[in-house]
């Protein structure tokens, strides 16, 4: 346990008080499927996702500079040696109370309600797209911050201008639509499919628009191998996978506690995380 003030706790995730104006955010070996926390970790997955979010900072700097917005990490070395390689250092911001998701792929609550609507949100689209399909252009597909263990509630464009403005908003869609879009570049150059993703931004002391929490993880996006790749039914997850089919097989009925993994499923699992970072950044998991 650290030596310092809890903050907030996430199924895998938790954020301790570091000082003045000062974050720490600890990614845990913990893996969650059909929203329930397993009870057996996956060797290395905070420390890999860790890297990967430092790595994305890097590459979507350009991005943010162009909009004028920051990001919060300051250090992945100046924590605590028990949290080492999985903990970030992260300037306090004041968090806006916008889940900003961009979507680039029908999946998952877009299919459901393109199935009803024919649109996403305020975003008509064509007719004839299924499970999986891309979509025309990225749409931006906004909700509220649930409490701990609740689902998100998605929300509209007005909905947004509701809660932080016309032009905070709007800026906020289109730099969230921005990093979507390098994200996903980069990713399919990867062979990877960032399908969407979930972003949060907050204002520093400064009162500058900063890019915060997790950055384009497996955790807060949609990875879809993109060999695999085959619009008309469920996609199979790049990293959750396994997990998921041996869950399904195992029989587990998905609402008592969820069985523990098997070995082979672990180190596949860890396999995967290592390799999805490996593949984006082109440098070696140590
Ligand atoms: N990032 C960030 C951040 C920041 N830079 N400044 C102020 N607050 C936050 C903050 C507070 N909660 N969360 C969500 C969250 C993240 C990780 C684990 C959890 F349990 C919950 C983000």
């Amino acid at each position: 346990m650290l030596d310092l003030p809890l903050v907030a706790r996430g199924k895998v995730r938790e954020v301790y008080d570091a000082g003045a104006d000062r974050l720490l955010l600890v990614a845990s070996d913990r893996i969650s499927a059909y929203d329930h926390v397993l009870p057996t970790p996956i060797p290395d997955k905070g420390r890999v996702l860790t890297a990967l979010s430092v790595w994305w900072f890097e590459q979507l700097t350009p991005v943010l500079d162009e909009f004028g917005a920051g990001h919060h990490l300051l250090s992945v070395t100046d924590v605590p040696a028990e949290v080492a390689g999985r903990a970030m250092l992260v300037r306090r911001l004041t968090m806006l109370p916008v889940e900003c998701v961009a979507r680039g792929y029908l999946s998952g609550s877009g299919t459901v309600e393109y199935s009803r609507t024919g649109s996403i949100r305020d975003v008509p689209l064509p007719a004839g797209l299924v499970e999986g399909s891309r979509l025309p252009e990225p749409v931006f597909t906004p909700s509220t911050k649930a409490e701990v263990g609740e689902h998100d509630e998605a929300i509209d464009f007005a909905a947004v201008v509701g809660l932080v403005g016309q032009a905070r908003a709007e800026e906020l869609r289109e730099l969230t639509l921005a990093l979507y879009r390098r994200g996903a570049e980069i990713a399919l150059d990867a062979g990877i499919v960032l399908a969407d993703t979930k972003v949060e931004f907050g204002l520093s002391t400064e009162g500058r628009l900063t890019l915060g929490d997790e950055v384009l993880t497996p955790d807060s996006s949609r990875f879809w191998p993109a060999v695999t790749w085959s619009p008309g039914a469920a996609q199979p997850s790049y990293d959750k996978q396994y997990v998921r089919d041996w869950l399904t097989s195992s029989g587990w009925d998905r609402v008592s506690p969820p069985p523990e993994l098997p070995d082979d499923v672990v180190a596949a699992t860890r396999e995967r995380y290592v390799t999805a970072y490996e593949q984006l950044t082109g440098r070696r998991f140590a």
